[in-house]
């Protein structure tokens, strides 16, 4: 018989897994020390619970924690990692130091269903969701644990198709008895699935990012099939019905293509439809995958969209371009090479 992993598991949940084996009500919020507070790895290492506990709790559950079967280093410093999951699949996760800062670039889901046309994710096609503890294994199983300061769900797959467990792994990483971080600390980038995104915005206080792209209907239809259910303008008339600013962020990404969406007119509509949010803009420069037209704008156009941006009071930034010489960049982490030829799907 397979056994269920305990790493993944919320403290509710612990609970019940208690009552099964026969351990005391108590002993949730010890194995939740365990498993989100201590460096152990394995149920024998839960000395504070009984011996017999121990045995019972190892008849049907393992400890869950998976190792990166590969790594990665960017001449910049950026490290990718590459976990395996069930059934023979495998995601990345980045690793970006900056300065005092190691923010991790989580996946949530192996491949994507999107279809955006600019992303390796997206030409991977879907090949499933990741469970909470593999979203967090992502961060526990990486050489930088315990020196994590923000957590970015940015990696493989679109975090509000796989809600549930994104909102669950939130909680581990946010609640008391879990790893206690600051909300403040994690930030969930989505092409904007309001039914997702309003269910985030009730349950979490992590800070908000859409990936935007266009502000023009047509346009952004071609670029990011999502337009056509869940249009830009009904993703922003949701935003502007929460309060955003110090406490909360919300952003917004903006990749810039060459010759497509980069300009004046783009700027001025974007600030438009931005005007009344309080928000930041991260224009992105495009990282080339293969067999597209599209290229990214030239440093003299990114600059000079940022600057009328900023004359219109949207503060806006560009992103660094980090981990590009290892395929660690934004958009460019695919496991498609490594997902078995007969489990691909059409597309
Ligand atoms: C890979 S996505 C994952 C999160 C979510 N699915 C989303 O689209 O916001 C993270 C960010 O990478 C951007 N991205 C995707 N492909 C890219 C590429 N080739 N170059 C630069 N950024 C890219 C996305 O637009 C998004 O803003
Ligand atoms: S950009 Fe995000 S939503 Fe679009 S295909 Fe890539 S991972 Fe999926």
């Amino acid at each position: 018989m397979e056994k269920e992993r305990l790493f993944g598991k919320t403290l509710d949940e612990l609970k019940a897994v208690a009552a099964q084996v026969g351990l005391p009500k108590f002993a949730a919020k010890q194995m939740a020390d365990w498993l989100y507070k201590k460096d152990i790895r394995s149920i024998d290492e839960m000395t504070n619970l009984s011996v017999k506990g121990r045995e019972a709790l190892k008849e049907y559950y393992e400890f869950g924690l998976t190792e990166p079967t590969k790594v990665q280093a960017s001449i910049d410093g950026t490290k990718k990692y590459l976990f395996p999951t069930d059934h023979a699949k495998f995601i990345e996760t980045a690793m970006i130091p900056d300065d005092d800062r190691k923010t991790v670039c989580v996946s949530s889901q192996v491949g994507c269903k999107m279809g955006c046309l600019f992303c390796m994710t997206g030409k991977q096609g879907f090949q499933g969701h990741l469970t909470a503890g593999e979203i967090v294994n992502q961060i526990r199983s990486i050489e930088e644990n315990g020196e994590v300061s923000n957590i970015v769900y940015m990696g493989m797959g679109e975090p509000f198709d796989n809600l549930d467990n994104v909102l669950k792994s939130i909680e581990i990483l946010t609640d008391d008895w879990g790893y206690a971080m600051s909300p403040k600390r994690i930030t969930v980038s989505t092409i904007g699935i309001i039914p997702g995104m309003k269910k985030f915005l009730e349950t979490s206080n992590a800070h908000l990012a859409v990936s935007l792209h266009s502000p023009f209907d047509e346009e952004r239809k071609q670029l990011m099939p999502i337009q056509t259910a869940y249009p830009v303008q009904k993703v922003l008339d949701e935003i502007k019905s929460w309060e955003f600013g110090r406490q909360r962020r919300v952003s917004f990404e903006y990749i810039m293509f060459g010759g497509l969406n980069d300009t004046p007119a783009h700027a001025k509509e974007l600030a438009r439809i931005l005007n009344g949010i309080k928000c930041r803009i991260n224009l992105i420069r495009f990282h080339p995958i293969p067999d597209t037209p599209l290229k990214s704008s030239n440093e003299e156009t990114l600059q000079s969209f940022k600057d009328l941006l900023n004359s219109k009071g949207i503060l806006t930034t560009i992103r660094a371009s980090r981990g590009q010489d290892i395929y660690a960049a934004c958009g460019l982490l695919s496991t498609k090479a490594l997902v078995k030829k007969e489990e691909e799907p059409d597309y």
